[in-house]
């Protein structure tokens, strides 16, 4: 039975499929303290966010069994992706569901701004019919300069676009042929700090956009523009904006995010009249928080029952052809890895890894990651899996090298994986997938080999000399090990030479020992593929 603990207010009706679900619970318990989730998140599988709860390295570290953390929206600043990754759980975001809400957020505070809405409803519910002092503004003509063209900035822009205004957009992924069909003008920041009338924010906070609206920019502004943050606090420099509303550049500001939240009561923003100021409510209408909340819930599921999933924030997304060239190649590779690794006696310095064939024309970084796993799981056991194997190679001083071979190598598809170990010990497994027989080790060190990667098997290195196999044979019989399958390679008749042994359980310690101190035989190791 899996937890699942949501710590933030998410939908009810949103997370059904998990409510519904036989092999999950469901605990609601939100604002609880840091100290708090650190003494009960031990015992879930999962855990369920929005933007209120802050996943610290702390909470990450006491959550002994989490798999996923799921955040039912778009930003995952409030949950640390380095502690999370390092611990192999999966962060998940619903980057889809509240677009159109944000984006519609965004309008109403633009406006809200352009004709004082907010202002001119405080006054005239305490009886002052004041027409005079919310003179406003048209959009219609006006320019409007939007940061950020990801899912909400493209949306506000085709809004904009309807009421008559013209659009200036930066964003480093803007291509010409996306400009053109959104009818936007792409330009420079700094293009658009000194021509638009309006200007909305439409990033995520990371270091290259904190700050980037700030005092050098508001200088340059247009007199009189008006300037719009439902992205993230800290986007527009909040003292910034304080003084260039001082100074009469800006006319009027509309923030639902703030650098801290919920601002002090003493926040600047809090007091100037010009500033129209909205509590985060971004994403807040029934169908986006339904939305975010069915879409995280379906991936924490498949997350938790170990199918394949999307949306995941700590691992690089992968285009469905591509994932579904990769995937038949996941079980091949964390096998040769973990075969590889169990030859292997020294410390492992270098992991090197070589696609041939069909493999070596796309971007395999998704295989890399099981081989790796497969290669660290012979130390790290279960602690390692597909979502921190990668860094756990880098802390771990291990260097993971990544080839394309240019020839076949006679296969449709091989895949090499070359353990570089502690005193220049170098060991060499390849596989492939043969349509029709499945998953095969070709190669073993120097000797081609045919080996179905599956159970326990022994590898054996010893001289090629008349009467070895017998000697095996006779020694595994008495010791009660039936032997399955044998393979036996060699490169010239009386040289070094390998027998793999497919045995049906395992080989108690002393067996292999005794295996070891046959004569002409140089090693005997144990091989568990499971
Ligand atoms: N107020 C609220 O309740 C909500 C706020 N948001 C926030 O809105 C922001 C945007 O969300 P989406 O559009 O869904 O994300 P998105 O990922 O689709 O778009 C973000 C865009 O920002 C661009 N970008 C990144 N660095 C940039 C830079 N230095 N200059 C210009 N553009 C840059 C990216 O290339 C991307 O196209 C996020 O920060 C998100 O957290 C999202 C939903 C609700
Ligand atoms: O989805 C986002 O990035 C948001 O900022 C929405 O935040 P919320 O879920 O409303 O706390």
């Amino acid at each position: 039975m899996f937890k699942i603990l949501v710590s933030d207010p998410i939908s009810d009706l949103g997370i059904q499929q998990l409510t519904d679900a036989s092999d999950v619970t469901v605990d609601k318990k939100t604002g609880l303290s840091e100290d708090e989730l650190v003494a009960i998140i031990g015992e879930y599988d999962g855990l369920l966010v929005r933007s209120q709860t802050t996943v610290t390295p702390k909470i990450i570290e006491a959550g002994a069994k989490l798999k996923v953390i799921g955040r039912a929206g778009v930003g995952v600043d409030n949950i640390n992706l380095e502690a999370a990754t390092k611990r192999g759980i999966v962060v998940i975001n619903a980057p889809d569901g509240n677009t159109i809400t944000t984006c519609e957020h965004a309008f109403a505070m633009m406006m809200a701004l352009a004709r004082h809405i907010p202002q001119a409803y405080a006054k005239t519910i305490t009886g002052v019919w004041d027409k005079k002092s919310y003179l406003g503004v048209e959009l219609r003509n006006k320019t409007l300069g939007v940061l950020g063209m990801g899912r909400i900035g493209s949306e506000v822009a085709k809004r904009a676009k309807a009421f008559g205004m013209n659009i200036l957009a930066y964003d480093p992924f803007l291509t010409e042929d996306r400009a053109e069909k959104l009818e936007v003008k792409i330009a420079t920041v700094d293009d658009i700090v000194r021509n638009a009338d309006f200007i909305t924010v439409h990033t995520p906070l990371t270091p290259q956009t904190k700050h980037m609206i700030s005092r050098p920019q508001f200088e340059v502004m247009k007199k009189g523009m008006r300037i719009v943050n439902c992205a993230r606090g800290g986007v527009i420099d909040e003292m910034a904006l304080v003084e260039a509303l001082d100074a009469g550049i800006v006319a009027g500001a509309a923030f639902d995010v703030f650098e801290k939240e919920p601002p002090q009561a003493d926040h600047p923003f809090l007091s100037n009249p010009k500033i129209i100021v909205t509590p985060h409510l971004g994403a807040s209408t029934v169908e986006a928080q339904e939305n975010v909340a069915i879409d995280v819930s379906e991936q924490v599921l498949h997350i938790l029952r170990s199918e394949p999933f999307i949306n995941a924030v700590n691992i690089p997304p992968v285009a469905p052809s591509v994932m579904n060239k990769l995937q038949p190649y996941f079980t091949l590779g964390e096998k040769l890895g973990s075969f590889a690794a169990q030859i292997t006696h020294g410390a492992i310095k270098e992991i090197v890894v070589e696609f041939a064939g069909d493999l070596a024309d796309v971007d395999t970084q998704p295989l890399n990651r099981y081989i790796v796993k497969g290669v660290l799981s012979r130390h790290f056991g279960g602690d390692v899996n597909i979502i921190n194997s990668m860094h756990l190679a880098k802390t771990s001083e291990v260097n993971v090298v990544v080839t394309k071979a240019s020839k076949t190598k006679g296969f449709t598809n091989l895949i090499s994986v070359k353990l570089i170990a502690d005193g220049g010990e170098e060991r060499v497994v390849a596989g492939t997938l043969l349509q029709g027989y499945g998953e095969r080790i070709v190669q073993l060190g120097k000797f081609p080999v045919d080996i179905s990667p599956e159970g326990h098997q022994i590898l054996i290195s010893h001289n090629d000399k008349p009467g070895i196999i017998g000697n095996v044979g006779t020694l595994l019989g008495q010791s009660d090990v039936n032997i399955a399958s044998m393979q036996v390679g060699r490169i010239v008749v009386g040289g070094e030479a390998i027998m793999l042994l497919t045995v049906d359980k395992e080989v108690p310690a002393e067996v292999l020992v005794k295996l070891a101190a046959l004569a002409e035989i140089n090693t005997a190791t144990e091989v568990v593929l499971v």
